[in-house]
């Protein structure tokens, strides 16, 4: 590993010296400026309405920013939602003439409980089921827009919408759009760094992973798909007021694609991306409007366009540029001495930390785990060894949630947490690593940190805010001897130092009890070396410690007690030494002469 010393003196931390708005000035200028001129330029309709579609259209691909780009979860009913919301200002207004105001927040009403209910009803779906689950949604509401005729007026749509009295030049309205597409962008673009934006990164990155260091996995995709929709609904209101006219053809399935292909376009993790992708979507078709006169020219040429940018630009236009900076942005953020990390774990049970009764996992007929006990001391390092194959990692699954027990009971300092899903096992003080990594790869160290840091429940961070986080994260990774390099992004990092990086996510949370899977594998000998030195600083500040190792000298060393699986069942357990001379251990994991 060669990790600097964690007497280091200096670690980077992120700057949040000057309150949020005055760092964020510059934007807000530029969005009074943009709307200045939108109320002030002379457009002709044609450029007034293409601005209209742009500012609106926008809105609801920053939609697809948040549910696909920060969260992962893909939405093929984008179209759908932004309908919604253009059919309660269009009927509200001109058939019920209702107040806009009351007819937009309806509309995002609307979009907000349906993008709910088909995220909550769907969500536990992944991958392709749930882009199969968005598209039949979305072919719904178009029939339902086509077919309902006395409530919707079928294919004729909606005519004499209303708009504000507020802004009932077109000018002025498309001044209003653009104030929204201002404030939302500012909403979206900053979400990525509040404790919502960060969970849903990190369920993005790696769902199990996030389950296990205390987020709400399933609440927070259907936050995101929530959101994706009433921003969906919002720009259709908008949309609506802007051309005064409704119909179900342009709320169609190839809308959401054309919603879809604009963020992927421009780059759908960050909304300067999308707003990219929104104006080129728009813009190509009428800068290749010369081409019309040969028939088929001017498509092949829009898709050729489309697919060579996303053929070379994976990221976005805007991932493409902004991976470019990445680096040189993190070189430069400033540097903050870090404290101590003080691990104070929790002490609400007796003696015993983890109490495991009767303990079974099986996998149709193979029995994984069969009626193990294990009894983990408070204080100490605890080690879990056995032949491969042998129902470790099994264990482990379920005593941090992955697996349902198929029997047994899991006691945590006293509460049982059997039945408990993955990251209420987190909050009640379990960390842990994994034998396969499982780090969030878009993030820096310090970000991954942070996330580990945020577990609920967690009492050194309380209502500290992000301040106590970044500092709570910069010991974690001192540590583990990274601090100074905790604005690195992941994938800068060795091995040796992501399994660091791994452990001090678990830490920062500071857990009651950790479990550490194979931590010494693909290790080279000073790295494991490195590794036991920090085991037993860990363990002398009293954290309780239950690893899986195939490491017989790190383990021996180590562990004060060791309990020994085969086949899925206990075959020794007791005092280190004892059990690792036991005959069974011996003939069992340690082979016989
Ligand atoms: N998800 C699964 N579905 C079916 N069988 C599984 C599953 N996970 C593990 N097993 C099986 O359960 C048994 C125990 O596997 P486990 O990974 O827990 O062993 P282990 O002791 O951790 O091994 P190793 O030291 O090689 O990591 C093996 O026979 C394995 O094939």
């Amino acid at each position: 590993m060669s990790a600097p010393s964690d007497n280091m003196p200096i670690a980077a931390a992120v700057p949040r010296g000057k309150p949020l708005l005055l760092r964020h000035l510059p934007y807000f200028v530029g969005a009074a400026i943009a709307v200045a001129l939108a109320a002030t330029m002379r457009f002709d309709g044609y450029i007034l309405n293409i601005l209209m579609e742009a500012t609106t259209f926008a809105i609801a691909v920053f939609g697809l920013s948040v549910v696909l780009g920060l969260c992962g979860q893909i939405n093929l009913a984008q179209a759908a939602f932004f309908g919604l919301g253009a059919y309660a200002v269009g009927l509200g207004t001109a058939d019920y003439h209702l107040s806009y105001w009351l007819c937009l927040v309806g509309g995002c009403i609307v979009a907000l409980l349906a993008g709910a209910l088909l995220g909550m009803s769907t969500l536990r779906l992944g991958g392709h089921y749930l882009a199969m689950v968005t598209i039949s949604f979305q072919q719904i509401v178009t029939l339902v827009m086509i077919n309902t005729i006395w409530l919707t007026h079928g294919p004729d749509g909606v005519s004499n919408i209303g708009r504000p009295a507020l802004f009932q030049s077109a000018q002025s309205y498309l001044a209003f759009c653009v104030a929204m597409l201002a404030l939302v962008g500012y909403i979206v673009w900053h979400l990525s760094d509040t404790r919502l934006g960060r969970a849903m990164r990190a369920v993005r990155d790696n769902e199990l992973a996030a389950g296990v260091v205390g987020i709400d996995v399933f609440r927070t995709k259907v936050s995101a798909f929530a959101l994706s929709a009433v921003l969906g609904g919002l720009a259709g209101g908008l949309f609506a007021g802007g051309f005064a006219y409704v119909s179900p053809d342009q709320f169609s399935f190839a809308e959401s694609v054309v919603f879809l292909t604009m963020s992927l376009l421009g780059g759908v993790a960050s909304p300067i991306g999308s707003a990219i992708g929104t104006g080129l979507l728009i813009l190509i078709p009428e800068w290749l409007r010369f081409l019309k006169s040969v028939p088929g020219l001017y498509l092949a040429i829009y898709g050729l366009s489309v697919i060579l940018i996303i053929r070379y630009m994976p990221d976005g236009i805007w991932g493409f540029f902004n991976f470019a900076t990445e680096r040189w942005r993190s070189a430069t953020k400033t540097k903050a001495a870090a404290a101590t990390l003080q691990l104070k774990p929790a002490t609400v049970g007796g003696d015993i930390v983890l109490d495991v009764k009767g303990l079974s996992k099986y996998f149709g007929g193979l029995k994984a785990v069969d009626g193990v006990d294990i009894a983990v001391r408070r204080g100490g390092v605890h080690a879990l060894i056995g032949p491969n194959g042998s129902g470790k990692t099994t264990t482990l699954n379920v005593l941090s949630g992955l697996y349902k027990a198929t029997s047994g009971k899991i006691l945590l300092d006293g509460t049982d947490i059997t039945n408990m899903p993955p990251h209420q096992r987190t909050a009640a003080g379990l960390g842990r690593t994994f034998q396969n990594i499982r780090l969030f790869r878009s993030m820096t160290a310090l970000e991954n940190v942070e996330i580990g840091a945020e577990r609920p429940g967690n009492p050194l961070i309380g209502a500290g805010g992000d301040d106590a986080l970044t500092e709570r994260a910069m010991e974690a990774l001192t540590f583990v001897g990274l601090g100074a390099r905790a604005n690195e992004l992941i994938s800068s990092f060795s091995y040796g130092h992501q399994r660091l990086i791994e452990i001090a996510r678990a830490l920062a949370a500071n857990p009651t009890l950790l479990l550490l899977d194979e931590p010494a594998a693909g290790l080279n000998s000073s790295e494991k070396l490195e590794l036991h030195e920090l085991l037993k600083r860990i363990a002398g500040q009293g954290l309780t410690i239950l690893i899986i190792d195939h490491d017989m000298t790190l383990v021996s060393e180590a562990a004060q007690h060791i309990t020994v699986l085969n086949f899925g069942r206990r075959i020794a357990d007791g005092e280190s030494m004892a059990v690792l001379r036991h005959p069974d251990v011996v003939s069992a994991y340690l082979g016989t002469e």
